[in-house]
C-alpha cells in the first residue's frame, strides 16, 4: 500500500490506472470505514482512501482541533483491508491559499437538518469532495466510483446531487451503517463518550426505531410522535437537535400518501455531554 501526501505524486501514481474506487474519510478509522473500503474494492482497478480533517466543514466552536488524528493506526487497518493507496495531504497541500472558490449546495437540500445546526457544513463538505474528486479522478480514462456511508445520510444526498448537477464522471455508492452490538452507529466521535455515556448512546438508534414504528402505527400523528421522541430523549439527559421522519428521496416531510407508500427515513442528531451524535433508520 502506498501512502501519498502530495497531489502531484498521487496524480503520477493514478495515471497508471483506468478507474479508481475512492473512499474519502477524516481518519480515526473504524469498521464502518473499513466496510466502505471492502465495498469499494471490486468497483475499480485501484482502491484509494483519503484521510483529511477538513477545516472548511467545522464551525469555530466545533472539534476541529481535538478531532482524533491517528494516521499510523489508520494505515495499518487500510493495508489489512487491501487498500492500494492512502492519500493523506497536509492542510498546506490541499489549501495552499485561502479556498475562495467554494461549492455551494442548494439551500433546499443543504440548509435543513444538519445544515441548519451546522451552517456552512455542506459547503465545506462539497468543496473538499469536489477537490478530492478532481485530484483522484482527474486523470482517469473512465471516471470511477466513490463510496459514502449512509450514516451521514444527508451528506450522501448532497454529494449525489453535486455529481449529477456538475456531470462529474463518478458513480456514487451508499454504504450501509455499521453498528455496535447494542445498535450504536460506529463513529469516530464515539471515542469522546465516557463509559456511562457510551452505554446511554445506544438510545439514539432505539429512539429512531421507535419513531419509525410509531409513524407507521395506524392513525399516527407524525408531529406528535416526533415531539414524544424528542421529549423522551431529553428526559434521559440528551440535548436533541432533531428527531424527524422524512422522505428518503428529498428529505422533505412526508405527505399522507408517502406514509402509505413507504420509503421513509427517521433522522436524528443529539448531544450527550459534549459529544454530538447523528444516526438514521430507513423504513
Ligand atoms: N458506522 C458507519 N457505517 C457506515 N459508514 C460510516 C459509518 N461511520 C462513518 N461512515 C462513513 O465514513 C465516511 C467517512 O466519515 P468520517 O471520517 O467522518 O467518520 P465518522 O465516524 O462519521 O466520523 P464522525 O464521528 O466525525 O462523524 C463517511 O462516508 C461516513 O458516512
Ligand atoms: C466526506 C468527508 C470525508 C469530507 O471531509 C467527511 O465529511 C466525512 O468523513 O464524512
Ligand atoms: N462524518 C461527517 C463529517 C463531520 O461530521 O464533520
Amino acid at each position: 500500500m502506498q501512502v501519498i501526501h502530495t497531489i502531484a505524486e498521487l496524480r503520477r501514481h493514478l495515471a497508471h490506472f483506468d478507474a479508481p474506487a475512492f473512499v474519502p474519510t477524516m481518519g480515526n478509522l473504524h469498521d464502518g470505514h473499513l466496510a466502505l473500503v471492502r465495498q469499494a474494492k471490486p468497483l475499480g482497478d485501484v482502491t484509494v482512501a483519503s484521510i483529511f480533517v477538513n477545516r472548511l466543514q467545522f464551525l469555530p466552536h466545533e472539534d476541529f482541533d481535538t478531532y482524533p488524528r491517528t494516521l499510523a493506526a489508520d494505515c495499518d487497518k487500510l493495508a489489512a483491508e487491501g487498500c492500494d493507496v492512502v492519500f493523506a495531504p497536509t492542510e498546506q497541500e490541499l489549501y495552499p491559499e485561502p479556498q475562495g472558490f467554494k461549492v455551494q449546495p442548494p439551500a433546499a437540500l443543504a440548509d435543513m437538518l444538519e445544515g441548519h445546526y451546522r451552517p456552512g457544513f455542506f459547503t465545506g463538505v462539497s468543496t473538499v469532495v469536489m477537490k478530492l474528486f478532481q485530484i483522484v479522478f482527474g486523470q482517469s480514462k473512465q471516471g470511477g466510483h466513490a463510496v459514502f456511508g449512509k450514516k451521514d445520510y444527508q451528506q450522501l444526498m448532497v454529494i449525489r446531487q453535486m455529481v449529477r448537477q456538475f456531470a462529474l464522471p463518478v458513480t456514487i455508492h451508499g454504504g450501509e451503517i455499521v453498528r455496535a452490538e447494542d445498535g450504536l452507529a460506529l463513529s469516530s466521535r464515539n471515542g469522546y463518550l465516557s463509559p456511562q455515556e457510551r452505554i446511554e448512546a445506544a438510545q439514539l438508534s432505539r429512539a429512531l426505531q421507535a419513531l419509525a414504528a410509531q409513524t407507521l402505527a395506524a392513525g399516527s400523528d407524525g408531529q406528535a410522535a416526533e415531539q414524544r421522541a424528542v421529549k423522551a430523549l431529553a428526559e434521559r439527559g440528551w440535548q436533541v437537535d432533531y428527531l424527524t421522519v422524512r422522505r428518503r428521496e428529498d428529505l422533505q416531510p412526508p405527505t399522507a400518501a408517502d406514509l402509505q407508500s413507504g420509503r421513509l427515513v427517521a433522522l436524528g442528531a443529539a448531544r450527550l455531554g459534549r459529544t454530538r451524535l447523528i444516526d438514521n433508520w430507513e423504513f
